[in-house]
């Protein structure tokens, strides 16, 4: 059975509020920690997450499950911190992973391997071998090459591997396009007449047990329309399944709740969600799975930074801060928005607005955090926190403009723990080869 913990009797969500903007520009206060004392020790940029929202939103989520036989898989991508998985590996969390690197991750984390789903649209032969050794729990196939590989790495290994047909519902999850996965002209999984075809000739792979359905339509899900579209489509699909005779133990309905990412800003709660899932596939007698990623990450989570300097251009008034496009990307890759908080300073009192383009010091037009947001007038030194980044921050940072990763840490009632350590010059150059080393293949 994959990914697991128990549904029914477990403990009601705590009410324990998410991160608090205004207490945090008026106290600098994050979970107990002043943030100026710990961007001193820790330096900046420095993502901070809380420990507490994360279990939180678990327990909220599981909880919202109940009477489901449900199972959660964290999507191990939005954020793959040691110490956030072995958080919800505590919880009883399994693991949605997509390369060999987040099976290394979710396993050293102490996520039960079977308790893991393997997706992406290209797995290759090594991982596949690797998730097999290991013993993960099933893999989610999205193309008729994938299921032909699983086939004959199994049969070589000797076992049987479990498997779901992704589907590919074909709807509009209304999310930024370029996470918009559930499209017809989307890369990810097959349509379900292609699908129909597997479970047809199941028999043709006799070292896959094809008993699950698997879909994910787009992340930042603001609107549960497309996803009760896509949710009605796959239940309809698997009761023909049932009907022609297919053997079906599982459905994954992927991930995809979105966040709220600008106060005020409206998005669906848990307790939403899982009515969606129950209206589908309440009738279900098998598992279903969810795979969460940022929903339970992203609000736990800060990008502290400073501001370099405040320059006024031509046109328009930059704050320049130390953390860049490399550190959080989704600005400059999605055009998001991230509200941004600054700090108090001691001893200034409230500050006229200014309308500032947030920037970071990357060589590129698009390192921007923020075009013309109204924020109150910074000074050089100051502190900015860049609110929900505990998703897809730390997860999608690069070395680019030869930067190093920022530290991660965790905060706790007015205490914290370094949970990564900042990357150092000699670790972000390791590895490179003087070219005097010439060989031949
Ligand atoms: C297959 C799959 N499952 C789960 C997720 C997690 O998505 P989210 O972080 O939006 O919950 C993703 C990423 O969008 C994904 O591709
Ligand atoms: N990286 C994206 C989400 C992609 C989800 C992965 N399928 C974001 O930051 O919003």
């Amino acid at each position: 059975m994959v990914a697991g913990g128990p549904v029914i009797g477990s403990p009601p969500a705590t009410k324990r509020p998410m991160l608090d903007s205004e207490m945090l520009a008026r106290d600098g206060v994050f979970e107990g920690v002043d943030l100026t004392a710990l961007a001193a020790v820790e330096g900046t940029p420095l993502y901070v997450y809380s420990p507490a929202m994360i279990r939180t939103r678990y327990r909220a989520l599981r909880h919202a499950l109940a009477g489901l036989d449900a199972g959660i898989c964290y999507a191990v991508k939005a954020n793959g911190n040691r110490a956030v998985l072995e958080l919800l590996a505590a919880e009883g969390s399994g693991a949605d992973i997509v390369s060999g690197g987040e099976l290394q991750r979710a396993l050293r984390a102490g996520i039960a391997a079977e308790r893991i789903v393997f997706s992406g649209v290209g797995k290759s032969v090594a991982e596949v071998e690797a998730a097999l050794a290991a013993g993960v729990g099933r893999f989610n196939l999205e193309s008729l090459a994938e299921l032909e590989t699983l086939q004959s790495v199994a049969r070589r290994r000797g076992t049987v591997a479990r498997a779901s047909a992704r589907i590919n519902p074909d709807v509009d999850a209304l999310t930024h396009a370029k996470i918009s996965t559930g499209r017809a002209e989307n890369k990810f999984g097959v349509s379900i007449g292609e699908a129909r075809s597997w479970f047809a000739s199941a028999q043709r792979w006799p070292d896959v047990r094809l008993d699950g359905l698997h879909m994910h339509i787009g992340s930042q899900l603001l609107s549960l329309e497309p996803m009760h579209e896509a949710l009605a489509r796959m239940a309809d699909f698997a009761r023909t399944l049932l009907a022609a005779g297919s053997e079906l133990a599982c459905i994954d309905v992927g991930g995809g709740l979105g966040v709220r990412y600008r106060e005020g800003e409206k998005a669906p709660s848990a307790e939403e969600y899982a009515a969606a899932i129950r209206h589908a596939l309440g009738w279900f007698e098998g598992r279903i799975l969810v795979e969460p990623g940022r929903w339970l990450v992203a609000e736990a989570g800060l990008l502290l930074s400073r501001v370099l300097l405040e320059k006024q251009g031509d046109t328009r008034r930059f704050l320049v801060l130390d953390a860049a496009m490399n550190d959080l990307l989704r600005p400059s890759l999605y055009d998001a928005w991230h509200d941004i908080v600054p700090l108090p300073v001691d001893g200034s009192g409230p500050q006229e607005r200014v309308a500032y383009d947030v920037v970071g010091p990357v060589c590129e037009t698009g390192d921007t955090f923020a075009t013309a947001r109204q924020l109150p007038r910074c000074q050089a030194g100051q502190l900015v926190a860049i609110l929900a980044s505990g998703a897809y921050g730390a997860s999608m940072a690069s070395n680019y403009n030869s930067r190093p990763l920022p530290a991660e840490v965790f905060v706790d009632a007015g205490r914290y723990a370094v949970v990564r350590r900042r990357q150092t010059l000699d670790e972000m150059l390791a590895g490179e080869q003087s070219t005097a080393d010439w060989t031949s293949p």
